[in-house]
């Protein structure tokens, strides 16, 4: 049985509908929620991604301002920009593009934004607080992966989730998050010893390493869920960290590259900016 593939595209599309109303509850009390994105340095790919925030807020009717700076700029720089729209009360949410340059301490960065507009759900306290299960700011792609779920019908209660990767911006928030809804939860990553074993036990497969193809059929159980957070930039394009051909023939439902988690990310960004702006 071929596995039903989750479109995220759709369901970012139904959570965007739900923002537009809030929004246009917002702007009828006189608030328009903003949004504040800072870019270092002309990576292509950052810039693609910056360009699709953009369009998102323009077509939602939220305030955006983006600042492009140059490669070079200093951290104090970036510092004094953070401040500066810390300070603006038509902005309701700051991100900083990941990655920033490497004379730029990332850290240091994201701790500069007050946490009540860290959108991005970055800033340490953010992350203290979402791994105590205190209110917080949740970053949006592992946020956007529960939405799709629930989207999906999908209970985590008592499932075993395995999330493959351990970064601080998808695999550990993302282990946060299913553990808040009661899965037993495993994290895996590069140094895994005989990681098949381990994803096969997944009632839930949650991969995000950035190695294209990586989870093939043999390493999926059969009727296993399998988001891909994966993605990766090849010759015949645009890739998961899933190879999607296969495993699609076990798994009982799978997110596709592009049109998966990609899309369900901006539209929580949306979501955290104007609850934030909600909350004001
Ligand atoms: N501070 C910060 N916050 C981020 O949220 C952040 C970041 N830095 N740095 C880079 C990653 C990457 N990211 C993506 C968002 C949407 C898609 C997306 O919508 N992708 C589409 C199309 C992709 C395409 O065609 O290029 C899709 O998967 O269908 C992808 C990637 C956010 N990131």
């Amino acid at each position: 049985m071929a596995a039903t593939v989750i479109d995220g595209k759709l369901i970012a599309q139904r959570v965007k509908d739900e923002i537009q109303k809030r929004v246009d509850n917002l702007k009828a009390k006189g608030i328009t929620p903003g949004l504040g994105v800072i870019l270092v340095g002309e990576d292509p790919a950052s810039q693609a991604y910056v360009g699709m925030k953009e369009k998102t807020c323009k077509k939602l009717g939220i305030h955006s301002e983006v600042y492009r700076l140059p490669g070079n700029t200093s951290e104090k720089e970036v510092l004094e920009l953070i401040e500066r729209l810390n300070n603006d009360d038509n902005i309701h949410g700051i991100l900083v593009q990941l990655p920033l340059p490497k004379h730029i301490d990332e850290w240091k960065v994201l701790d500069r934004i007050n946490p009540q507009k860290d959108v991005d759900g970055f800033h340490s306290i953010n992350v203290g607080n979402l791994s105590i299960g205190r209110d917080a700011f949740v970053p949006c792609t592992p946020l956007g992966v529960i939405v799709m779920l629930e989207h999906c019908n999908i209970d985590l209660t008592g499932k075993h989730v395995v999330v493959v990767g351990r970064s601080n911006i998808v695999g550990k928030p993302m282990a946060q998050l299913a553990l808040q809804r009661h899965a037993t939860v495993t994290i895996a990553h590069s140094r895994t010893k005989d990681l098949g074993a381990i994803t096969r036990q997944a009632d839930v497969l949650i991969v995000a390493v950035g190695r294209p193809k990586m989870i093939t059929k043999d390493m999926v159980k059969e009727g296993a869920i399998v988001i891909d957070v994966g993605i990766n930039r090849v010759e015949s394009g645009l890739v998961g960290d899933v190879d999607f051909d296969s495993v699609k023939e076990v798994a009982a439902q799978i997110t596709p590259v592009p049109g998966g988690v990609g899309p369900m990310t901006i539209a929580m960004l949306m979501h955290n900016t104007v609850l934030s702006a909600e909350r004001r």
